[in-house]
């Protein structure tokens, strides 16, 4: 049984097409990533699966069940937004506990519950304080916490992490990464965020939009992305673009190569240029080189290598590495 199925799922808003077809099946347990870019309506399909608003057709089934005409509540699901909003006046245990009371559940097992979320979050000594008391990471494991005590069979994350500085947010990433691996739910994450992206999914789904651009796990986007969009978006710094006669050569319209996957040489490459700009991150080093025809690539190479800024260098793409496309913009497979 599929624990989320999307059957062609439209939404307008007045004239505007938000959503134009989206069809997508997730496996039980599976860890479900969205991304694209802002505007592409990843918000809009979550809110429609968790059933705060409605689409203009198209159904959404949750562990087999159609969900159309079902309130939010009675869809077995949990979300974490990016503004957690947490009820001030309450405590940590009174914030989890507050929908399960609305549900019924009793006493003795909201306590249960509660117990077990807190263990698993590094709550249980914070669970008598107000939200006034705890760190912006710690309100952030409340608000999952908040989540989790529904025991839901999906949840769904809305850039859960995007108010926490850089630290924490790499902190509360591998949380929600044990978390996941510790309740084996099923889970649906938005998120603007690359690393967050490829490390937490067992499968990505590129959205442009309105419109599912690929799905697949991480590693596959990365090394085969089906169209020049998926291309360009996967990876950071970005994958690398020539046309003209650098694609001709290759029998494409347009070749990519990512930054990782050129070599750099002193003589017998495969094309040459001029180093214009180099920005050294410690780990590794940038370098923004001009080719003949005025296509520029970026290059990533380890720090130790000393090249100067309008030196020649000769660039050669690795073996295997480099990505084809025809007119339409689609990949073209050996
Ligand atoms: N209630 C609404 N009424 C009218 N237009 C809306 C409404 N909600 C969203 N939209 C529009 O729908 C489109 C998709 O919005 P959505 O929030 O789903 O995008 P997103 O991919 O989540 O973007 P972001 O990454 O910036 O959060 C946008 O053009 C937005 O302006």
């Amino acid at each position: 049984m599929k624990s989320l199925r999307l059957l062609d799922i439209r939404k307008t808003f007045g004239e505007i097409d938000v959503l134009k077809g989206v069809d997508l099946d997730v496996e039980e347990g599976e860890f479900v990533v969205f991304v694209g870019p802002s505007g592409c309506g990843k918000s809009t399909l979550m809110r429609i699966i968790a059933g705060l608003e409605t689409q203009t057709s198209g159904s959404v089934e949750i562990a087999g069940r159609n969900v159309d005409a079902a309130v939010p509540a009675k869809r077995g699901i949990a979300m974490v937004f990016q503004s957690y909003a947490l009820y001030p006046h309450l405590t940590v245990a009174g914030n989890m506990t507050l929908a399960l009371k609305e549900d019924g559940v009793g006493k003795d097992e909201r306590e249960r519950r509660v117990e077990k979320a807190a263990a698993l979050l590094q709550l249980s000594a914070l669970l008598k304080r107000r939200p006034a008391e705890l760190s912006g990471g710690q309100r952030q494991r409340v608000a999952i916490g908040r989540a989790i005590v529904r025991e839901p069979r999906l949840f769904l994350f809305d850039e859960p992490l995007s108010n926490l500085d850089a630290a924490l947010r790499v902190n509360t990433r591998l949380e929600i990464a044990k978390l996941h691996r510790t309740l084996k739910a099923t889970m649906i994450y938005v998120t603007h965020d690359q690393i967050e992206a490829m490390t937490l999914a067992d499968k990505i789904v590129v959205l442009n939009a309105g419109v599912v651009q690929q799905v697949g796990r991480p590693i596959d986007l990365y090394n085969r992305p089906d169209n020049l969009f998926v291309a360009g978006f996967i990876g950071s710094p970005k994958m690398n673009f020539l046309t003209g006669e650098f694609a001709r050569a290759e029998n494409a319209t347009t070749i990519g190569i990512r930054p990782e996957h050129i070599r750099v040489s002193t003589e017998g490459g495969l094309w040459q240029g001029t180093v214009r700009h180099a920005e050294h991150l410690g780990s590794d080093t940038y370098l923004y080189v001009a080719l003949p025809g005025g296509s520029e690539v970026t290059v990533r190479i380890p720090e130790e290598s000393p090249i100067a800024v309008d030196s020649t260098v000769h660039l050669t793409p690795l073996p295997g590495r480099i990505h084809r496309f025809d007119e339409a913009g689609h990949a073209i497979r050996a």
